[in-house]
């Protein structure tokens, strides 16, 4: 299965001066861990980093410490992740049928959440990792009103592995420029598009690192780990 990382983001929210992903967890930068799952997930054959030009020596020398036995290639990134994603779709191999797609800031997913979305969207057009939101939801105008309680049981977090057939996931991606649609997932343009998105079962402990308190739960969640 082919993998696109993306990578290309600034980490406005993490409020430091530089890709948050090069920022460390438990002695390693973000994007490691998040490679090191891509590396021990059977499935995963090959591996592309979307990312901006001037993180590249970085990234190098992570992936030299890493030794990863798996291709990786280096696609320039976006200025924004729905950019990021399309630049990566054009630059995967003309044999990819499907693809994961996968944040390189969701760096605690496990290699089994990766197989499984691997085999899973292998017999379906579009798939995403979720999970079923806990917390009572309101929808707020913009004075500050509640306007309504949706139903929880039809609440989910969205969460990468995303996965697609490619050609499919391209026409979407054409379809947004075309419109100027501005989405946070890929998912979202299969759906502007009316085709089905299925669920797969995601993890709870799969955050995205995004502001500095997610460090600390990220080094909780890893530290667990290693005493179950
Ligand atoms: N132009 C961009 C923006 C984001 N991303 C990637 O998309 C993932 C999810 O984005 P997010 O967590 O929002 O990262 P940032 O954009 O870096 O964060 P912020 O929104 O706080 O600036 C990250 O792995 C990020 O590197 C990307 O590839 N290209
Ligand atoms: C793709 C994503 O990780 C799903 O949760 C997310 O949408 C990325 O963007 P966000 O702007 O940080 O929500």
């Amino acid at each position: 299965m082919y993998l696109l990382i993306p990578a290309a983001g600034v980490g406005k929210r993490m409020g430091c001066d530089r890709n948050k992903l090069l920022l460390e967890v438990r002695s390693q930068p973000i994007i490691a861990w998040t490679l090191l799952a891509a590396q021990a997930a059977s499935e995963i054959s090959w591996i592309g980093i979307i990312s901006q030009p001037t993180d590249w020596p970085d990234f190098k020398s992570i992936l030299a410490n890493l030794q990863l036995t798996k291709p990786v290639e280096f696609i320039l990134g976006g200025s924004t992740r729905q950019e990021s994603v399309y630049n990566g779709l054009q630059a995967l191999p003309t044999a990819a049928e499907q693809v994961l797609i996968h944040d390189g800031a969701r760096c605690l997913a496990t290699p089994n959440l990766l197989n499984s979305c691997a085999q899973a969207i292998r017999h379906c057009s579009g798939l995403i990792a979720a999970v079923p939101v806990k917390d009572t939801i309101k929808v707020v105008d913009e004075d500050g009103i509640i306007q309504n309680t949706p139903d929880r049981r039809n609440l989910w977090a969205a969460q990468t592995p995303q996965g697609f057939n490619v050609e499919l996931l391209k026409q979407c991606h054409a379809e947004g420029v075309r419109q100027g649609w501005e989405v946070t997932d890929d998912a979202a343009l299969f759906e502007k598009c009316g085709i089905e998105v299925q669920i797969v079962e995601g993890e709870e402990t799969n955050l995205k690192v995004t502001t500095p308190q997610d460090l600390a739960i990220a080094e909780f969640i890893l530290n667990s780990r290693d005493n179950s």
